[in-house]
């Protein structure tokens, strides 16, 4: 893994140093063909014009001039695409890099996270970056090489000349970095407009039934449509930087060039200087000011980049508070008997623990219910046992048939949320998510242990049925049989309900509360409840109060 002081963009840009290299080296030599071609250029119009060469004379310039044209095309459009290559490669890095550690952060850590920022920083924030590797670094390096270049060349021919380029060139970046300064403030305020923005837009868009109910729907897109107003606005004021800078640019090349023409011309025209020498330079003079030109209309890119890079880095920043089930936890072994939790202390705030020195056993095939009053950890300790939050003290172990102890095993969880979320797609689509190679016999029997195989079967168009994201066109309690359904088509040898029933009217809840029955018979099954219903069901039933869990002594018995 990259340590956090590489996820910088001087960090991120070392990553692709053999790409960029390359680009750079690539771009040189394209430079190199440049005043080549136009050197030949102006020995043949020197030769036609004043050596009394006839056009036939010329044909071997010719071709030497259309073959360096040829091939400075071919390695300039080399170096974007190795430069192109590098950024793309290195921004799918980034974007998988922070999905990860999002993923690390789990969703304790994102609690405080609006949603919309961080799909606009993993989307635009991280697409912001690619223009900075694949053009401003690499026409920052051929700032230098081109110019130089070009110099060398001006100072060969004169001495003048080399002097008007050399004293005026150092201007430009001088007048664009001061220019510069003022639109990194801009910028940054145009990057905190769109991320609040995207985060107003998804908010409104998810709140939308609240909104109307309360008659404040016209407020909400009022306020978006200011926001995207303000957004305009700055960005009207970045165009209007980008053409100051440009301005200032071209005021100063076109000062420049018009100098080296001038004084060339004016010894010419005393027969001090040859007309072959003149209008190379006149030729190369603006050639010295092109890169300028082009890291110019790539500086916006960086100024973006900075900005983007803010967003970025606030959410690499973030702590790490969830158990992955990633490579190293990936377990094998016998089945799970048990899962314990011996002394477990945990929370959200240090020395504000919401379960404190808890101790309980969930065993296969006894179901278990976790009951209690709002607010009193229910969720937190579900949190424990699937890993998206780690105890302050003590541990949470599973037991396996052998007897061994595992502490990474979440990845042998199938876990059904309280309010379970459905992809935009069909029933079978939505189910093969647990399972993408399941065939239909699969879905079919994993459907009629959660009861959801009637009502799919009754559906027109059966397993391939279109659903919301909201499992529209669905009963919550079907949501909620297409969910247990999902979950059991992974086998999983641990269940983990959150108040499956609760919204549930009693025919609902009974075909729920009986399809959970049916599926804790040879696994460990935790479903946090409070309805009667479902407690009559359990083996065990786990109380919490003050922070501390109780076992109920009659369920206790019953299990036994
Ligand atoms: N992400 C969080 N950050 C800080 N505190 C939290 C967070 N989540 C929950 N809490 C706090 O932890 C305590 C226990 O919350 P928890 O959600 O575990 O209770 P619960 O028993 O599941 O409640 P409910 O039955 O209402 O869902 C509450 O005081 C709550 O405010």
């Amino acid at each position: 893994m990259v340590s956090p002081g590489n996820r910088t963009l001087m960090g991120f840009t070392r990553r692709i140093g053999l790409w960029l290299g390359a680009a750079v080296v690539l771009g040189g030599a394209a430079a190199v063909m440049l005043v080549l071609q136009l050197a030949v250029l102006a020995r043949i119009v020197s030769d036609l014009a004043f050596h009394g060469h006839v056009i036939a004379d010329a044909y071997a310039g010719l071709a030497m001039l259309l073959a360096l044209l040829a091939l400075r095309a071919l390695l300039q459009w080399a170096a974007d695409m190795v430069a192109n290559e590098g950024s793309l490669r290195l921004s799918a890095a980034i974007r998988g890099e922070l999905l990860r550690h999002l993923f690390r952060v789990g969703p304790v850590g994102l609690a405080g996270q609006a949603t919309g920022q961080m799909v606009t920083v993993l989307g635009d924030g991280i697409a912001a970056l690619e223009p900075y590797f694949a053009q401003y670094v690499p026409r920052a390096a051929m700032m230098v090489v081109l110019p130089l270049l070009v110099l060398g060349m001006v100072l060969h021919l004169d001495g003048w000349s080399f002097v008007i380029l050399a004293c005026t060139g150092p201007l430009v970046p001088v007048f664009m970095a001061l220019v510069g300064y003022r639109a990194q403030a801009i910028m940054d305020q145009q990057w905190m407009q769109l991320l609040l923005l995207g985060a107003a837009f998804l908010d409104t868009v998810q709140g939308l039934t609240t909104l109307r109910l309360f008659g404040r729907a016209r407020d909400a897109v009022t306020a978006v449509a200011g926001m995207a107003d303000e957004y305009r606005t700055t960005t009207m004021s970045v165009m209007k930087v980008a053409f100051l800078t440009s301005a200032v640019l071209e005021f100063f090349a076109s000062l420049s060039i018009a100098l080296v023409a001038v004084v060339f011309g004016a010894r010419l025209l005393d027969g001090k200087a040859d007309f072959q020498s003149a209008f190379l330079v006149l030729l190369l003079a603006p050639e010295y000011f092109m890169p300028l030109r082009a890291f110019s209309a790539s500086y916006h890119a960086r100024q973006n980049a900075t900005a983007a890079m803010a967003g970025i880095s606030q959410l690499f920043s973030l702590p790490e508070t969830a158990e992955l089930p990633g490579a190293q936890a990936r377990t094998a072994g016998a089945p799970l008997v048990s899962i314990s939790c011996a002394d477990v202390t945990a929370g959200y705030q240090a020395g504000a623990p919401v379960l404190s020195h808890v101790g309980c056993t969930f065993t296969r095939s006894a179901l278990t219910v976790v009951t209690g009053e709002s607010g009193v950890g229910k969720t937190t300790l579900i949190r424990l046992l699937l890993g998206l939050l780690r105890p302050m003290q003590g541990h949470v172990t599973a037991t396996d048939e052998c007897g061994v102890l595992h502490g990474h095993w979440q990845d042998r969880i199938g876990w059904v949320p309280q309010q379970p979320r459905l992809i935009h797609g069909t029933i079978a689509e939505n189910l093969r998510l647990a399972n993408p190679m399941a065939d239909l016999d699969s879905l079919r029997a994993a459907a009629a242990q959660a009861d959801a195989l009637s009502f799919i079967e009754a559906l027109p168009q059966g397993f391939d049925t279109m659903v919301g994201e909201r499992g529209a066109g669905l009963s919550g309690g079907q949501v909620q049989r297409l969910a247990l359904a999902r979950v059991l088509l992974r086998n999983p040898q641990v269940l983990i309900l959150d108040e499956p029933t609760a919204n549930l009217d009693p025919q609902g809840e009974q075909r729920v509360v009986a399809a959970i029955a049916r599926a804790a018979v040879g696994r460990i099954c935790i479903v946090v409840a409070h309805r009667p219903a479902m407690i009559a069901q359990a083996a065990q039933v786990v109380c919490l109060r003050d922070g501390q869990v109780f076992c109920s002594p009659h369920t206790a018995e019953r299990a036994a």
